[in-house]
Formats: structure tokens, C-alpha cells, sequence
């Protein structure tokens, strides 16, 4: 058995990782600040104290700049064992000191090499020795020289522009990098091009910032002014942040963009996951010191930690609605009304945000828009239609009928609604079944149900082709004629036989085996208003062929009403019907001219 060692290309290594691990040239920025943040660290860990700074300067004439530290430096031991080493870092030698660091995977450096074709890097390590000049290329030689002259101990990386690349050396293209990564890192970074200086990181974390100042900091960055900031804690993700409420209702569908800092560089500036995907009523700006990066340095690693620091940003929101709910109702309706979808959808995920909120959510019922609160003043019992259309075909009956139905068709609102009882204790919630929904309603006395029977029957007759029955009672309003009642099963089965009508011959045997599956053939149901006039004539009038136009046309304009589809056969029907009314009248009025 021979051992032998995976050959590397190391050309091939460094191209992939400096080519194709960054999503944006710029990174390479991001990856010089955070060595000079961590070589400050490092040198502060040994007991040094001096003025820390990261300076960064531009030689516009040359395409060229230089990223200085004064931080802990390089000895040539350290540069052959971790600068010159691809995957080796000093930031993961000492366990204890890993989490000080923002590095830890030895590749950061090869970024340069996307905009420069060579790393220069002159050092003078804190632990003494002589300044060195380490020189790198692409293709993986270096060289490393003792320099005469006297250097300060720390880093200065110089990079020259290759082809394509001089944006990334001018002066508004670094400020803003060095803005966008180092805004807010604790150690002073200074801008310099000729003589002007700037400090680029003068301002406060975000995150520190009391509520006035965030409100303000939110309204000058997003040029909206947000209706709260939440503060965002979690202990094990050493995490510190904020996250404002919206003023606008957002899509469940729209992606968020939380910005997200590990230990005070920027890490994404739209990363979706870090909060709850129920919380899409705020956007959140926060920063870790524990949670791990991906190599890329453009996402966390998603393990246990993230997922548990999740829940624990999650409980924070839920905690603040809590107690805002008491603390500023004004502005916690305001939230409600707002980011009302939103709040349905946590609601329904959370026993304990659901007893907070079901009251405060508006719900469509059969005396309009109402919030759970006012329905269940008005009454404890309610019926909850299981789409839109079942609650379309019944509100303005079950309204005259002081029935309280409430649409449970709308995302989440059924679920809400059902639930009631967990929290109301005097609230009874029923399934409402529109197919017998029309049953309920006042029966006729004997005189009048002789008097429509023959109508009844003549309907049964016409509508048997379209699977649906009639019966006749008395209801209010009385200016709707007939109430035509389907559920989802009557309406497959409307499908099914109009589909058996069109299919070729082998779906038709298909859709016949599907039929006659079905355990009991479900019918729509019309029901005849005998309080309205009209319907009083038709059943009353003696000729057939009038009374036969007369349920066609109930019946067609019943479907019309209720937005059901109509057949082909359907609506020849109802233009069959009309015609005859139309002739009808014509006729009449050529009769009386004459
Ligand atoms: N400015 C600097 N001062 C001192 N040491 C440095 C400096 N820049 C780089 N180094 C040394 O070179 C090593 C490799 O740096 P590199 O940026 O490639 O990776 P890293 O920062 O360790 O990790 P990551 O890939 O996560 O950025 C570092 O671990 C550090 O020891």
C-alpha cells in the first residue's frame, strides 16, 4: 500500500478562491479592514497600548492604495506559517481568542487578487524583529526581504489596479466600500487621498442608539419614518440589534432584507432568514458576535446556533407586541391595522399572539367588515363559510335572517376564526353548509305550497340536467327572488359532468369511473323566495311555456348573481328564455297598439 498526497494546483486554488467565492470585486476591501481590525485585536490581546487606527490611502496617479494598521505586524515565521499558507489563520490557533477575531479561514488575503495582479505587504511585528516586504502573485510564488529602512510595527497591504479594475481605486468608489463594510467598526478608519483625511466611522452602531435617535437614523437612511423601533436581544447569539416597524403593508411574497453585522462589519445587507419569516412587518439591523460565517463572508452558517439565535429575535418581537398592546394601544391598532396580514399569519402559528390579537383583527361578516371584538358583542353564536363564495351567495340573506356568518375564505381566517373558543368560552363557532343553508328558512303554509308545488316540480324537471334541486319557503329580503346554494363537492360534480359532455372518449370513461365513485350525487340547491312577487306570479300563472322562462331565468340569473360559471347549455337556456319574454312583451304591446 502506497500513502500518497492529492497534488494541488495551486494556480487553479487560488483563481477559485479569489475569482469565483466572491459574488462583488469590491470584497477585497472588506477583507483588508478586517485584518487590520483583527491585527489591532490581536495586538491589544498583548497588553500593548496605542492609538488604534486602520488608514487607508489612495495614489490616483498610479491606480494604486495602501490599507495600513498598526497592529500586531508579522513576524517571517508567522508570514511562511499563516500569510503564505492558504486555509492557515492565526485566528483559529488559540481557541480562546477565535471569537475576537472576524477571520478565520486563511483565504480573506486572495481576494486582492481579483483587482491587483500582486500583494505587497511591508510589516513590523509587535513581538519585534525586522520589517519585512512580502510580495505575492496569482500564480502562488512569493517572496519575502528584510527592509533596511525603519517601519512602524503593523501592516500596510499595497495593491495596484489591474486592467478593468481602476474603479476600485478611486476615491468615491473606496469611501463608499470602506462606508458600506466599516461604518460602524470600533477602530478608527481614515480615508486619505493628497492631503484630505476623513474618518469614515464616526458614527454611532445603529444598535446602540436610544429609540428617538434610531427613529431618526431609520428615517434619514430609508426616508420613511417607521411607526416603532423593537429592540433586539440574544444571549447566545451575542446578539444586539433593532428592528422598525414598517409604516406600509408588505407582501407575505416580498423578500426581506435585514442587515446584518458580525461583530461590527457588515455582513449582508439583505439577508432574509435571520428573523422569523411571520415577521415581515419589520426590518431588522443587528450584530453578532457568535454566529459563523460562511466562507464567502456573505451569509451565517446555518447550524443549531442560527436557528435557536432565530428564535430567540423572534420571542423579542413577540414579547414587544405584548406589551404594547397594554403600554400604547393607539399605536399597537395602528400596527394591527396595518400589517394586518402579517399578524394573521403569526397569529395563527402562536397560541399566545393569537389570544393577543384575534380580537383586534378585522374579519368580513354578514353586517360588513367588523373587528373580532365588535362580532362577539353583537353575538357569541357565528357560522363561517369555508370560501368566498359560499359567503357571496348567503351574507345578504343570513343578514335578513340576523345571522351572524363570518367569511372564513380569506388565507388563515377560517383557521382564526375556528379557534375562537380557546380564548371566548362563550363563543360557538359552526361550519356553515351553504347546500343547507336555505333549509332553515320559514316554511309555507299549506295553501301556498299547494299553490307552488307544480312550479317546484316543473323546476326539478328543467334542472335535473344541471344536478340541481328546488324547494320553495318564505325569507327576507324579498327582493331576492331565488338563493341558489352550491358547496366545493356539488360544484366538482358540475365539473365532472361538463367535462364528460367535452372529453374524447377515452377521458369520458375516465371521468365516468371518477363519477360514479362519488358515494352520493351532491346537488346545488335553488330556492324559490316566496315572499317576492315575482315568484308568487310564476308559480300562480297558468301557461307552461311562461313558467318554464320563468325558472329558467331565476335560475340562470341566480348563477349570473352568485359569479358561477356557466355552461355552454346554460346559457342558451337563459337567451332561450329571454327571447320568449322579449317576444312576449313585444307582442302584448303590437296587440294594445292595435
Ligand atoms: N494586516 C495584518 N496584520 C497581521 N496579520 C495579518 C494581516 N493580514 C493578514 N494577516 C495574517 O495572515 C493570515 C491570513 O489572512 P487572510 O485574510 O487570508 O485570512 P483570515 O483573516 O485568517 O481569515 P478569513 O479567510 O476568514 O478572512 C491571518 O490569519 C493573519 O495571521
Amino acid at each position: 500500500m502506497k500513502n500518497m498526497n492529492f497534488q494541488v494546483n495551486l494556480q487553479g486554488v487560488i483563481d477559485l478562491l479569489s475569482n469565483h467565492l466572491y459574488s462583488d470585486p469590491g470584497v477585497f476591501v472588506r477583507e483588508l479592514l478586517q485584518n487590520g481590525v483583527d491585527a489591532v485585536t490581536a495586538r491589544k490581546r498583548l497588553g500593548h497600548v496605542f492609538e488604534e487606527s486602520v488608514k487607508v490611502e489612495l495614489f490616483p496617479a498610479s491606480s494604486t492604495l495602501s490599507f495600513s494598521d498598526n497592529g500586531c505586524g508579522l513576524t517571517e515565521a508567522e508570514i511562511e506559517q499563516f500569510l503564505a499558507r492558504i486555509g492557515s489563520s492565526t485566528k483559529r490557533e488559540d481557541p480562546d481568542a477565535a471569537d475576537d477575531f472576524i477571520g478565520q479561514f486563511g483565504v480573506g488575503l486572495l481576494a486582492c487578487f481579483v483587482v491587483s495582479a500582486e500583494i505587497v505587504l511591508i510589516t513590523r511585528s509587535a513581538l519585534d524583529g525586522d520589517p519585512l516586504e512580502w510580495r505575492g502573485k496569482p500564480d502562488g510564488t512569493y517572496t519575502i526581504k528584510k527592509l533596511k529602512r525603519q517601519v512602524p510595527v503593523g501592516t500596510t497591504v499595497y495593491l495596484q489596479a489591474k486592467p478593468d479594475y481602476e474603479e476600485f481605486f478611486e476615491y468615491y468608489r473606496v469611501s463608499e466600500l470602506l462606508e458600506k463594510y466599516g461604518a460602524y467598526l470600533p477602530t478608527p478608519v481614515l480615508l486619505r487621498e493628497d492631503k484630505y483625511e476623513r474618518r469614515i466611522n464616526d458614527a454611532v452602531q445603529p444598535w446602540k442608539l436610544s429609540k428617538p435617535e434610531a427613529i431618526e437614523y431609520i428615517e434619514q437612511s430609508t426616508f420613511t419614518k417607521p411607526l416603532d423601533i423593537i429592540p433586539l436581544h440574544s444571549a447566545i447569539g451575542g446578539v444586539t440589534g433593532i428592528a422598525h416597524v414598517l409604516p406600509y403593508a408588505v407582501s407575505l411574497q416580498d423578500e426581506k432584507k435585514h442587515r446584518v453585522y458580525l461583530k461590527n462589519m457588515l455582513l449582508s445587507d439583505k439577508m432574509s432568514n435571520i428573523l422569523p419569516a411571520w415577521a415581515f412587518f419589520v426590518n431588522g439591523i443587528i450584530n453578532t458576535e457568535n454566529l459563523r460565517p460562511t466562507a464567502s463572508r456573505e451569509a451565517f452558517q446555518e447550524n443549531d446556533l442560527f436557528f435557536a439565535v432565530r428564535d430567540e429575535l423572534g420571542a423579542c418581537i413577540k414579547q414587544y407586541l405584548i406589551e404594547l398592546s397594554e403600554r400604547d394601544p393607539e399605536l399597537f391598532q395602528r400596527i394591527v391595522l396595518i400589517h394586518r396580514a402579517s399578524i394573521k399569519t403569526m397569529a395563527v402559528e402562536d397560541e399566545e399572539l393569537y389570544a393577543l390579537f384575534i380580537r383586534h383583527l378585522t374579519f368580513e361578516t354578514s353586517y360588513g367588515d367588523m373587528k373580532m371584538a365588535q362580532i362577539l358583542e353583537e353575538r357569541t353564536t357565528l357560522a363561517v363559510t369555508a370560501s368566498v363564495d359560499e359567503f357571496r351567495q348567503v351574507s345578504r340573506v343570513a343578514k335578513a335572517q340576523e345571522l351572524m356568518v363570518v367569511n372564513g375564505g380569506y388565507v388563515h381566517d377560517m383557521d382564526l376564526i375556528r379557534r375562537l373558543p380557546a380564548v371566548a368560552e362563550d363563543a360557538t363557532v359552526s361550519i356553515l353548509d351553504s347546500l343547507t343553508f336555505a333549509e332553515r328558512f320559514e316554511q309555507l303554509d299549506a295553501e301556498d305550497k299547494r299553490a307552488a308545488q307544480p312550479m317546484l316540480e316543473h323546476s326539478d324537471r328543467l334542472l335535473e340536467r344541471f344536478n340541481c334541486r328546488s324547494l320553495v319557503r318564505w325569507f327576507e329580503p324579498a327582493d331576492i327572488p331565488v338563493l341558489y346554494n352550491t358547496n366545493q363537492e356539488a360544484n366538482f360534480f358540475r365539473l365532472v359532468e361538463e367535462s364528460e359532455k367535452e372529453a374524447n372518449p377515452l377521458f369520458g370513461e375516465v371521468v365516468r369511473v371518477v363519477k360514479n365513485d362519488m358515494y352520493e350525487q351532491p346537488y346545488a340547491r335553488l330556492c324559490f323566495n316566496y315572499n317576492n312577487p315575482m315568484v308568487r306570479k310564476a308559480a300562480q300563472t297558468r301557461d307552461p311555456a311562461l313558467r318554464k322562462a320563468s325558472i329558467e331565468l331565476f335560475y340562470t340569473q341566480a348563477l349570473l348573481l352568485g359569479n358561477h360559471p356557466m355552461s355552454a347549455d346554460e346559457l342558451r337556456m337563459m337567451n332561450d328564455s329571454l327571447l320568449q319574454f322579449m317576444n312576449k312583451g313585444l307582442d302584448g304591446e303590437t296587440e294594445a297598439s292595435r
